[in-house]
């Protein structure tokens, strides 16, 4: 893939969503479910977060992409996620996974055990749940899911670069590496993406939502690129909302409004390297 190529699948997937309007649903935490359902509509998609296991598995038979999130669990989830995901999988759906604070707990650690062998289409997170995905699944690159503290990372991006290589090739998918920068692979290729703010890690819910971002290009893309546009429009927005806000709660309503006015040429100008 050169520059130019990725630059037209970039703005042809921003088009192609909003004339769309797919059907992403979400299973994801109660703490940023509003965000990300915001989100979504914002880039052009139609959102719907669910969280029993028969509401799962129908929308996983009817959409067209699917994000799975597993910030706060609950009991029920036990037996929603799983149901979910091998439909997803079985029917070849795209899926995202965001694997949000990984080591904390054994309910967390089963699932995330299980994800592995339903292959999530793109897995987004920030450097240290890459890492730790990338250990819990006995993977190169990857480590033991006991240093992860929380949500947030402590790792830097480049640090996480073998491990989402790794988890995108046993995938066939992509990984998007969340931080001051983001990396993205298809295992083959690695694209740095620029731009955001450091206002970002400062709200709860871009990480989670950029995840629902990218399940909604995922609907009109293959994964690698779905990810990139994804880091794209909000390293776009990141950049512009903080230039007028005056802290982060209202960089969060800003954010949302540069999402909804970005030009699909726009995102597709935002600086990357193609490494
Ligand atoms: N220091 C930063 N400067 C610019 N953008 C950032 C920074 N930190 C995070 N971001 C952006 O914030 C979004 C969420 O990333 P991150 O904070 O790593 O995820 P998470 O919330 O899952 O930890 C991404 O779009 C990322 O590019
Ligand atoms: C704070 C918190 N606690 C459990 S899930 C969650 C949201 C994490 O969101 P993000 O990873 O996007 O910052
Ligand atoms: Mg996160």
């Amino acid at each position: 893939m050169t520059n130019e190529t990725l630059k037209k699948a970039i703005e042809q997937t921003a088009v192609a969503v909003r004339q769309m309007n797919p059907l992403v649903p979400s299973i994801t935490n109660t703490v940023t479910i509003n965000f990300v359902a915001n989100a979504q509509l914002a880039v052009g998609g139609s959102a719907a977060m669910v969280y029993l296991p028969d509401e799962g598995e129908g929308l996983a038979h009817i959409c067209q992409a699917m994000y799975i999130n597993v910030g706060t669990l609950f009991p029920v989830y036990a037996e929603t996620l799983p149901l979910t995901a091998k439909v997803l999988h079985e029917e070849r759906k795209p899926w995202v996974l965001d694997p949000v604070a990984i080591g904390l707990g054994k309910m967390r650690t089963d699932l995330l055990t299980q994800f592995k062998e339903y292959k999530p289409s793109i897995i987004r997170g920030n450097a240290s749940e890459i890492i730790a995905l990338a250990g819990l699944w006995n993977l190169s690159g990857g480590s033991a899911v006991s240093e992860v503290r929380g949500v947030d990372s402590t790792d830097t991006v480049r640090a996480a670069r073998d491990a989402a290589m790794a988890l995108a090739s046993w995938t066939g998918g992509a990984v998007a590496v969340s931080g001051a920068e983001d990396l993205i692979t298809d295992g083959k290729q690695v694209i740095i993406s620029k731009g955001g703010s450091p206002m970002m890690p400062c709200i709860t819910g871009t990480g989670c939502s950029l995840g629902g971002v990218m399940a909604v290009y995922a609907a009109a893309a293959d994964p690698f690129v779905a990810a990139i546009t994804g880091a794209a429009v909000y390293n776009l927005a990141g950049s512009r909302a903080e230039t007028y806000v005056k802290g982060t709660g209202s960089f969060q309503t800003a954010f949302i409004d540069e999402l909804y006015t970005a030009q699909p040429s726009d995102i597709a100008g935002n600086p990357f390297i193609l490494e």
